[in-house]
């Protein structure tokens, strides 16, 4: 499904670029020159943790919805790109969340980067030879 073009597109700078609008209008709601009427992030900062935390659950069933309802299309061209549509609600919901806890998308890259080449087997059965229960 990615075009050539995508792919050149930089996940990197492409998620802290939205994150930086997603700080800006945090920061603008704060001091009360962003509009929860004309802006939809002003809208979700005006919901506070609950309101911003259960938007991801939302988002994450609608996401894993139109999956299913693309595997059910065998991937059809029309499914996948409402797959991507919700998957795209999906990260932007999840950035709203990192603003909330004043962290950065660039965070949560850096801790990928960190378990790159660490196999999730390894880790999980690390983690429970050292918290046994
Ligand atoms: N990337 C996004 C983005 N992705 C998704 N959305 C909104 O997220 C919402 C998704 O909610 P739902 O799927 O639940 O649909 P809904 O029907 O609108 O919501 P409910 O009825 O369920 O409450 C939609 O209203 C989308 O418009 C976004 N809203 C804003 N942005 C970015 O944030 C910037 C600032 O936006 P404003 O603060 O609105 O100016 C924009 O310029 C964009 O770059």
């Amino acid at each position: 499904m990615s075009s050539p073009t995508n792919k050149s597109i930089n996940v990197d700078t492409g998620l802290a670029h939205l994150a930086d609008v997603v700080d800006q209008r945090r920061d603008a709601f704060k001091a009360g020159s962003a509009d929860p009427k004309t802006s939809y992030t002003a809208l979700l900062f005006s919901k506070g943790d609950d309101g911003i935390l259960k938007k991801i659950g939302e988002e994450a069933t609608e996401a894993v919805m139109a999956a299913k309802d693309a595997r059910n299309s065998n991937l059809a061209a029309e499914q996948q790109k409402l797959l991507i549509g919700e998957m795209a609600d999906l990260w932007f919901h999840c950035l709203i969340a990192l603003s909330q806890f004043n962290l950065r998308p660039e965070d949560v890259i850096a801790e990928l980067d960190r378990r790159l080449g660490t196999s999730g087997i390894e880790e999980k059965a690390a983690r429970k030879a050292a918290n046994p229960e």
